[in-house]
């Protein structure tokens, strides 16, 4: 689908973040939209490991992509330093591979796995997913935080799971919309092909709003203040 919009610019991929807690299935995610998307759209992905690239290890091994189009950016702090605070070296890789493998529709970048705070600057992706899953529990959605309550969608993961961990999928979903304000929430699970069709669908939408010039990245607020100065020299 990549081409040239306009006489003579050439438009940028759609640059979309996937951010939550660890092992929510942030990196499934972004195997089952490849899998699930690539005969449509030039996908590329960028992951950020706190230590390791082990996620773009994990979406190599998965073959979904062809190798140059997964990229790995090792942030070597908290997550939301490489994708908020400081975005350079993601603004880099997304750069150096549209160039070297592009053009590109779509750039998926993968936050580290975090607490509840991390967020993506509007200047390093266009549009944002929070991924939670239901084995972190029903009420974590009630916990709140910037990107629960204002990324573009909430997704709430691994719903084959929930009657194993006693959680009312339906419920948590409600909560979630009610905590975004009705923004959409969606009760995933990459075993349950009618919810990737949702998702699928979601993204598609986003794409051509973007590729139409009709999408407007809007910053759902910075992490919750913390710090480190518990962390001592020695
Ligand atoms: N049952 C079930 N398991 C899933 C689903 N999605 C992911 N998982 C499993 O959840 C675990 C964590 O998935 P990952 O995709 O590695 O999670 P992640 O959020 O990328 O993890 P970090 O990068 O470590 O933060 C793996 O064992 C996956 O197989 C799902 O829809 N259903």
């Amino acid at each position: 689908m990549a081409a040239p919009v306009g006489d003579h610019m050439p438009r940028r991929a759609l640059r979309l973040g996937v951010a939550g807690p660890v092992g929510t299935g942030k990196s499934s995610l972004i195997a089952t939209v490849c899998r699930n998307m690539a005969a449509e759209l030039e996908i590329g992905v960028v992951t950020n490991d706190i230590y390791t690239d082990e996620d773009a290890r994990f979406l190599r091994a998965s073959g979904v992509l062809s190798a140059a189009r997964i990229r790995a950016v090792e942030t070597g702090a908290c997550p939301h330093t490489a994708i908020r605070d400081d975005i350079t070296m993601n603004l880099i890789a997304v750069e150096d591979m549209e160039r070297d493998v592009g053009p590109l529709d779509l750039v998926l970048v993968e936050s580290g796995g975090d607490n509840l705070t991390a967020t993506f600057s509007p200047g390093l992706v266009d549009a944002q997913v929070f991924v939670l899953d239901v084995a972190g529990g029903g009420d974590v959605v009630r916990k709140g935080g910037p990107g629960i309550a204002r990324a573009d969608l909430l997704a709430v993961n691994k719903v084959d799971l929930a009657p194993y961990v006693d959680v009312d999928v339906d419920r948590m979903v409600a909560e979630g919309a009610a905590a975004r304000g009705g923004a959409p929430v969606l009760a995933l699970s990459r075993h349950r092909p009618e919810t990737v069709d949702e998702l699928c669908a979601w993204i598609r939408r986003l794409a051509g709003d973007h590729a139409a010039g009709r999408h407007t990245p809007t910053d759902p607020g910075a992490p919750a203040h913390h710090h480190h100065a518990h962390v001592r020299a020695t």
